[in-house]
């Protein structure tokens, strides 16, 4: 196949997101199996997938000064293939223009031979875009800071609306820019079978630059590992791949070995076998989740990682029956993900705001499923990967108003320099401040009703 193909494929793509609603990795990872590009095609098609996928609203944007239909009224291959050459045009340098034009007409040719005239009107808009000398006009940063926001760096207005409340305008832009960003790839060493060092020299061998993160003892940066499910050091367990403040998730729990322990939404398994590496291996976790398939994903990574002591089940965490149970609870809880959109381009538009009251009430039924499960004396700990109050201090604050028997509980030093003002229980990971993802920790004890 030919750099021609490679483009076709990624409209292809690109049209399974936009109107099949697929997800943008597994699209892509179904595509790139099943075909024969070379290991460079399979990089520029991922590119232009994530790229196109990412700026979807910023293209739209500058599309639309050219063209002389409403974008609504493209058919979508058109469409699509306008925005992923737009964004070459803005985004890549390394491609010319000239390249970038004639390929989005070829591509339009071979796509829709049945839609006469789309690649003389694909044409014309770019050519019209290369010709005119205006800079673009968006939105006045200093009297819209939202519209500018929303339109410039591709996020749904409601999203940007809650940063800029959270976090000002300047806050509210550098997270635009770190969601706009490829996440760095870090990875947890398996302490139960190697130390960082030991695998840093050990991936060394293999071909891997590796480096140990400052803030989490057994966190590594992974430099250009290329096809890392491959490398013997993966295959062998000694490591998964998670990021820092996740890591920070199980730390914040504090278990110690030979404890009974529930993960209340575990899959597909990060957070467990983290714990169950503190734990050494002794005493027992058990790991539900709602869906077969993710129970199923946590049974390979505790297979792969050589851990025995968790039990993972299926179980509706809602519907949960254990009362006075374990040591510690963790409910590392279904949220609107908005610290983590960098993972997956299509979460953005995905995301409604009218899902966040089942959300939140989701999360509360399974808080309050957790807190009977509890022994006296025993710890909650509640995580989420969102920056939304509403799911983070809101949520904890009415937990403690339904449940007078839990008292907020410190969290370890490794955990300090997160902690907001307002109490020592609660974490905040702002990603634009710590350069990690979005995340909400906060911990309880239940001291009973007469404490
Ligand atoms: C944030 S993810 C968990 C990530 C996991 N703790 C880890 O570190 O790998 C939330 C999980 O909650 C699960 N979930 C959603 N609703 C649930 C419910 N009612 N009961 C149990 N699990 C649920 C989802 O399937 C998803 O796997």
């Amino acid at each position: 196949m030919t750099e021609h193909h490679a483009r076709d494929l990624a409209v292809q793509i690109l049209y399974a997101v936009d109107e099949e609603g697929a997800y943008t990795n597994l699209e892509l990872d179904k595509a790139l199996f099943s075909c024969e590009l070379s290991a460079e095609d399979k990089g520029l098609v991922t590119e232009l997938v994530y790229g196109t996928v990412t700026y979807r609203d910023h293209l739209d944007y500058v599309l639309a000064n050219y063209s002389n239909k409403p974008l609504k009224k493209l058919d979508s291959y058109t469409h699509q293939i306008l925005r992923m050459a737009l964004y070459q045009l803005i985004f890549l340098d390394r491609i010319p223009d000239h390249a970038v034009v004639s390929e989005a007409v070829n591509t339009a040719k071979r796509l829709q031979g049945k839609h006469q005239q789309a690649d003389k009107f694909i044409n014309a808009i770019l050519r019209n875009y290369l010709k005119d000398d205006q800079p673009v006009k968006w939105p006045d940063k200093r009297k819209n800071a939202a519209g500018y926001l929303a339109k410039y760096y591709s996020f749904p207005q409601w999203i940007v609306d809650t940063w800029l409340k959270e976090y000002g305008k300047a806050g509210a832009e550098a997270l635009c820019q770190y969601m706009n960003a490829r996440p760095p790839l870090l990875a947890r060493v398996n302490t139960l079978q190697i130390q960082p060092d030991a695998l840093i020299q050990k991936l060394a061998r293999e071909g891997v630059r590796a480096d140990r993160l400052d803030r989490v003892p057994e966190g590594l940066a992974l430099y250009n590992p290329g096809g890392l499910r491959q490398l013997q050091s993966f295959q062998a367990g000694d490591f998964i791949i998670q990021d820092a403040s996740s890591m920070l998730v199980a730390h914040a729990l504090d278990p110690s070995p030979g404890e009974y322990i529930a993960d209340l939404c575990a899959a597909p398994g990060g957070k467990t076998t983290h714990i169950a590496a503190l734990m050494k291996d002794q005493g027992r976790i058990d790991a539900f989740d709602l869906h077969p398939h993710r129970v199923q994903l946590i049974r390979e990574n505790m297979d792969r990682l050589g851990i025995s002591i968790i039990q993972p089940q299926v179980q509706d965490a809602q519907a949960m029956e254990a009362q006075g149970l374990y040591d510690r609870v963790l409910v590392d809880a279904p949220c609107s993900g908005l610290g983590v959109l960098n993972r997956r381009p299509d979460a953005r538009w995905q995301r409604r705001r009218q899902q966040l009251p089942d959300l939140v009430h989701l999360q509360a039924a399974i808080l309050d499923k957790a807190a009977a499960a509890l022994k006296l004396g025993g710890t909650l700990l509640y995580s989420t990967c969102t920056t939304l109050r509403a799911e983070n201090e809101d949520q904890c604050q009415h937990f403690l108003d339904r449940h007078p028997d839990f008292k907020p509980d410190s969290l370890p030093d490794l955990l300090t320099p997160y902690q907001v003002e307002e109490g020592k229980h609660i974490c905040r990971i702002i990603p634009q401040r710590d350069q990690m993802d979005g995340f909400f920790i906060a911990k309880f004890r239940k001291v009973g009703q007469d404490d």
